[in-house]
C-alpha cells in the first residue's frame, strides 16, 4: 500500500491581498517574486471577500514586510492599491507531485527510476528491471496515478518472447484488466488485443517510410502482415494487398482494421504459413468445375467447386446478373445509382472474389455525387469480354492476379525473414509473369560484428540467386550491439519457375488443391 500522505509537504508563504480589477497591474509589478511551481497558480480567491483576489509571493519572499522584494517595486505597489500582507499555506500533496519524484522517493537511491514507457492506445507498458521487481505494483499505481486517464491499464513485460507470433507474456499491474486498444498512425486506426497480436509502435516511422515507396495501383504481399499496418495505409493509398499472417488473432484484428478503416474491398487476408502463402498466391489456382473461376481467386474456386454449393452458385449468379442488369438499365438517378451499387456490393460480399470486389469498386467510384452513373448502359456480354478488366485500368487498379504480377512484397519478420526468401525459388511461372519481378523488402537483425554482405550472402544462398543493387535501410537499434536493417531488393531473374536450379517444381501432382487455397 502506498501511504500518499508521506509526500505531503507544507509551504508557508506570503500573500497579497488585492482587488480583482487590480491583479493584472500587480502581478506585472511583482514579476519575479511569485509563487513559481507547475501546475499551481499565483492568484487564488479570497475566502473573506469575493471582489479580492489573493496573490501568492514566492517562498523566497520570507518576512513580513516583504524586505525581499525591491523598494522600487513596493513603491510601484503601494501606489496601486493598500497592501495587505497575509500568511498563506499551501501543502503540495502526492497528486501535485511528478511520477519520477514519487518513485525516487520510494525506490532504493541510484536506481534508474521507471517513470518513462511505451504507450499503445490506453495501456502503459513498462519493462521493470529485475533488481526493481519487488516494487513493481508500486511503481504501476504510480504511472497509472499520474497519468490516469490516458492510461486505463498498466503492463509489465514478462520473460522473452518465445512464440512464432512474437507476442510478449505481460502481467497486468494496474488499473483495467482489458488489453483491448486503438491505436492511430498516420490517420489510421489500429485496433488490437496487445495481449494476443505483435504491435510495436516504435515501428510507426519505418511503416510509413515503406508505404511511402509504394504507388497507388500496385499489387502489395505481406508475408507477416500483423494486424495491418502497412497492409491499411497501403490500400488507404489505392494499392491491393494480400496479407497473411500465422496469428489467427492478427488476422481477426487485420480484418476489423480493414473494416474501420474502410479498405476491406482491397485487403485479402490469409492465415496460413508465410511460405506455403507465399506459393500458393503465385501459383494460379484451376477450378475443375466453372472455367470463369479460372480468372478469379482462391473463395470462389473454394465455393463451386470443393463445397459445391449449388444454391450459393445459383444465389451468387443471381446477384450478379441482377447486378449486371441494373447497370445496363440504370437512367442515371440517385436512388438507381445507391441501388446498383448496393446489388453489386451484395454480389461480391458473396462470392469474395477480388475480382468482383474491384468491380464493386468500380462501380462506386463510377457513382458521380449527383447520381448519374459512367458507363451506364453497358452489358454483361461487355464485362465478359474484358469489360471489367477495361474498367479497372481506367481506374488505374490492377488486374488483381497475383501469380501474374506483384509489386512490393513485405517481409517484417527480422528474426527470421531472410529463412523464408526460399519460398521465392521457382515460385513464378516465367510465362504467366506480367512486367518486372516484385521488390522484396525484407527485414533483418544486424549485430556489430556482421556486415551487409554478410546479410546478402545468407539472402543469396536462400535464393539460390546473385542479388543486383542490394539497399539497406538502418531501421533503429534493438539493443547496444544490434540493429534492425530493411534490406530491398528486386527479386533475381534466376528465382523463376524455369530458372531456378533448386525449384519446388510444383506438378499436377504435388500442387495445392482448390481446399488449400484458404481465403479468409
Ligand atoms: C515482427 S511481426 C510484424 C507484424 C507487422 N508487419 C508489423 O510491422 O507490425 C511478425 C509477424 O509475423 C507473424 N509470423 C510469425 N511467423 C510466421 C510465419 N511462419 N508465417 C506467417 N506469419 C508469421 C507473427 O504472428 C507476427 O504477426
Amino acid at each position: 500500500m502506498l501511504d500518499e500522505s508521506k509526500f505531503d509537504v507544507d509551504l508557508n508563504l506570503w500573500a497579497l491581498r488585492i482587488p480583482c480589477q487590480l491583479c493584472k497591474a500587480a502581478t506585472r509589478i511583482l514579476n519575479g517574486y511569485l509563487l513559481d511551481k507547475p501546475r499551481i497558480k499565483p492568484i487564488t480567491e479570497d475566502p473573506t471577500c469575493q471582489k479580492n483576489r489573493y496573490v501568492i509571493l514566492s517562498d523566497r519572499v520570507r518576512s513580513h514586510d516583504l524586505s525581499e522584494i525591491s523598494s522600487q517595486k513596493l513603491d510601484e505597489l503601494k501606489k496601486l492599491c493598500e497592501v495587505q500582507v497575509i500568511p498563506y499555506s499551501l501543502t503540495l500533496g502526492y497528486s501535485y507531485w511528478s511520477a519520477d519524484h514519487v518513485l525516487k522517493q520510494i525506490l532504493p537511491p541510484g536506481v534508474e527510476v521507471p517513470s518513462s514507457f511505451e504507450t499503445i492506445g490506453q495501456i502503459a507498458h513498462l519493462n521493470i528491471h529485475d533488481e526493481l521487481l519487488p516494487y513493481k505494483d508500486v511503481i504501476a499505481k504510480v504511472i497509472y496515478d499520474k497519468n490516469y486517464p490516458r492510461i486505463k491499464t498498466v503492463v509489465n513485460k514478462v520473460g522473452a518472447i518465445t512464440n512464432e507470433f512474437r507476442v510478449p507474456k505481460f502481467e497486468i499491474l494496474a488499473g483495467e484488466r482489458d488489453m483491448v486498444t486503438e491505436v492511430k498512425q498516420y490517420g489510421a486506426i489500429f485496433k488490437l488485443d496487445y495481449s494476443l497480436v505483435y504491435w510495436n509502435s516504435r515501428l510507426e516511422h519505418e511503416h510509413i517510410r515503406l508505404v511511402s515507396q509504394f504507388q497507388r495501383g500496385e499489387i502489395i504481399c505481406d508475408m507477416f502482415a500483423g494486424i495491418g499496418p502497412f497492409a491499411i495505409p497501403a490500400s488507404q493509398k489505392g494499392c491491393i494487398v494480400y496479407a497473411n499472417d500465422l496469428n489467427p488473432d492478427s488476422i481477426r484484428y487485420l480484418k476489423i482494421n480493414a473494416k474501420i478503416n474502410k479498405v476491406d474491398d482491397c485487403i485479402y487476408t490469409y492465415n496460413m504459413d508465410a511460405r506455403k502463402f507465399i506459393s500458393q498466391l503465385m501459383e494460379a489456382p484451376v477450378c475443375e468445375n466453372n472455367a470463369e473461376c479460372n480468372v478469379s481467386m482462391l473463395k470462389a474456386c473454394e465455393d463451386c467447386s470443393v463445397q459445391d454449393n449449388e444454391e450459393s452458385r445459383i444465389e451468387n449468379t443471381r446477384l450478379g446478373v441482377e447486378a449486371e442488369e441494373a447497370h445496363a438499365s440504370v437512367s442515371g438517378n440517385v436512388e438507381d445509382a445507391k441501388d446498383l451499387y448496393k446489388n453489386i456490393h451484395t454480389f461480391a460480399a458473396a462470392t469474395k472474389r477480388p475480382s468482383d470486389c474491384l468491380l464493386a469498386r468500380y462501380y462506386k467510384c463510377q457513382i458521380q455525387e449527383n447520381g448519374s452513373i459512367n458507363g451506364a448502359g453497358t452489358t454483361d456480354a461487355s464485362r465478359r469480354k474484358g469489360g471489367t478488366n477495361k474498367r479497372l485500368r481506367a481506374l488505374e487498379l490492377p488486374n488483381t492476379k497475383p501469380w501474374e504480377h506483384v509489386d512490393h512484397i513485405v517481409m517484417n519478420l527480422p528474426a527470421s525473414a531472410l529463412q523464408f526468401l526460399d519460398a521465392f525459388k521457382g515460385c513464378i511461372q516465367r510465362k504467366d509473369w506480367k512486367g518486372p519481378l516484385p521488390l522484396i523488402h525484407c527485414y533483418c537483425f544486424m549485430r556489430a560484428n556482421q556486415t551487409q554482405e554478410l546479410i546478402v550472402s545468407e539472402a543469396e544462398s536462400a535464393l539460390n540467386a546473385h542479388i543486383q543493387e542490394p539497399i539497406f535501410h538502418r531501421v533503429r537499434d534493438v539493443a547496444p550491439n544490434k540493429a534492425m536493417f530493411c534490406l530491398s531488393f528486386r527479386l533475381p531473374e534466376a528465382c523463376f519457375k524455369d530458372n531456378a536450379t533448386n525449384n519446388k517444381g510444383l506438378t499436377a501432382e504435388t500442387s495445392f488443391t482448390l481446399k488449400d487455397l484458404q481465403e479468409i
